[in-house]
């Protein structure tokens, strides 16, 4: 080959890498990866967010929407019992040319306690049993010994939980590392040498450890989250999360797809991430336990802004933004009025085109009108989402409390 054909097929080479590279980007930033023909160049210069991309493993089924939602507990009814205190012991030393050594049973150890600890890697109750008895401390022994000290033993739970115990909240487990002492573990109880004294020189009481104490918990989980998605169902929340994260929840095109909350995490420049929960849909009346209930009405309590998805096909959108704020506000008064934006999905679709201005009459120029589908005008979401995230950050760091971190 000459040398001018070689350096022109070696080009020819490089520009196919460079373009291959361009696409698979791109692919990253779509649903998936569903990407039209004629998607604009622009597009590609999304400087803000770096997208996840597909990361399921080869050969690995993802579970179903229903196995998931087995695993997924929000709500455990929990035994704790702290473990037993050892008991002293009543001996006597004794060694030649000193038979009456004195008093020398040491007290036994006391028992651990149970200790619930936020565990970022958990993500439901599913792992936390019924009941959990916690180590008992060991038996004092002959000459002065103490018994050991029983373990802590440690339940880990995910971020968010909230412990009541009679219908009243005892712990509220926000943060990252945050502990609460579930059931205390009892005493030791103490050897004979205790009891020594001048009027009494061969005490022979000892007396027994305490038993640990014993508690019925709730624990109830809240997922925490910068943003929630709220809409009907149907609306396309789950299709706009996986577009715009690396959460993987199922998409269907049947309402109440969605069982439980999926949170994905929006990856910016700088190493800054958005975590945006997906809730299970909500329905007319779900404040009366209509549809999914009220249970996932308080998912949406620990976001700290909201995203109102609005299936624009619809007629009469706007409707269903006044029914989401009317059911925010019958669960908890104010929820509504968070930070919010409101997006508008499914602009692909020709009667949607017809509603946006109807829509916008309605709700002024805050509406974002995207397609999760075919990835239109997602990058203004993702920048409207960095805004609310930010004036989040400076109200939170104002009133001098650290902005939740993901
Ligand atoms: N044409 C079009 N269809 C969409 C778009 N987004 C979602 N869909 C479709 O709408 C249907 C519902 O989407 P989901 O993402 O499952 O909706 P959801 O709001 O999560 O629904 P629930 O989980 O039931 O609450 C699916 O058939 C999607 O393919 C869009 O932007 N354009
Ligand atoms: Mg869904």
């Amino acid at each position: 080959m000459s040398p001018a054909r070689l350096f022109s097929a070696r080009l020819r080479t490089v520009f196919e890498d460079v373009g291959h590279w361009a696409l698979s980007t791109w692919a990253g930033l779509k649903p998936s990866r569903r990407l039209p023909q004629q998607a604009s160049p622009r597009l590609l210069s999304v400087g803000c967010a770096d997208h996840a991309k597909r990361q399921e493993l080869p050969g690995k089924k993802p579970l179903s929407e229903k196995k998931l939602k087995r695993y997924f507990v929000d709500c455990r009814r929990v035994l704790v019992c702290g473990g037993n205190g050892g008991a002293g012991a009543s001996c006597f030393h004794s060694e030649p040319r000193k038979e009456f050594g004195g008093p020398d049973g040491g007290d036994g150890g006391n028992g651990g306690h149970v200790i619930l600890r936020v565990d970022q890697q958990v993500k439901s109750l599913s792992s936390v049993l019924s009941q959990y008895q916690g180590f008992s401390g060991e038996d004092g022994g002959s000459k002065n010994c103490f018994g050991r000290s029983g373990a802590v033993l440690y339940v880990q739970v995910p971020v968010g939980t909230l412990v009541k115990e009679g219908g009243r909240v005892v712990a509220d487990l926000s943060r990252m590392g945050d502990e609460y002492i579930a059931a205390l573990g009892g005493a030791g109880g103490k050897g004979n040498r205790f009891f020594l004294a001048n009027d009494n020189r061969a005490p022979v009481t000892c007396t027994p450890g305490q038993p640990g104490q014993q508690r019925v918990l709730h624990l109830e989980l809240k997922t925490v989250a910068h943003a929630g998605m709220v809409g009907f169902p149907n609306a396309g929340k789950s299709s706009l999360l996986r577009a715009i994260s690396n959460a993987r929840p199922a998409v269907a095109s049947y309402p109440f797809t969605t069982l439980k909350p999926h949170v994905g995490i929006v990856h910016y420049e700088g190493h800054q991430q958005i975590a945006v929960a997906d809730i299970p849909g909500i329905i007319r009346g779900a404040h009366q336990n209509r549809g999914l209930g009220s249970a996932f009405l308080r998912h949406i309590e620990r976001c700290r802004f909201l995203l109102f998805v609005v299936d624009l096909s619809q007629p009469e959108p706007w409707t269903q933004v006044d029914d989401l704020k009317y059911e925010l506000e019958m669960y908890e008064e104010g929820l509504s009025e968070r930070p919010h934006a409101i997006i508008a999905n499914k602009i692909d679709l020709p009667e949607a085109r017809a509603n946006l201005s109807q829509l916008r009459d309605h709700l002024g120029w805050e509406v974002i009108a995207l397609s999760a589908l075919t990835g239109e005008n997602l990058e203004q979401l993702l920048l409207h989402l960095k805004v609310l995230h930010d004036a989040y950050v400076e109200a939170e760091l104002g009133k001098g409390r650290q902005p939740l971190r993901w």
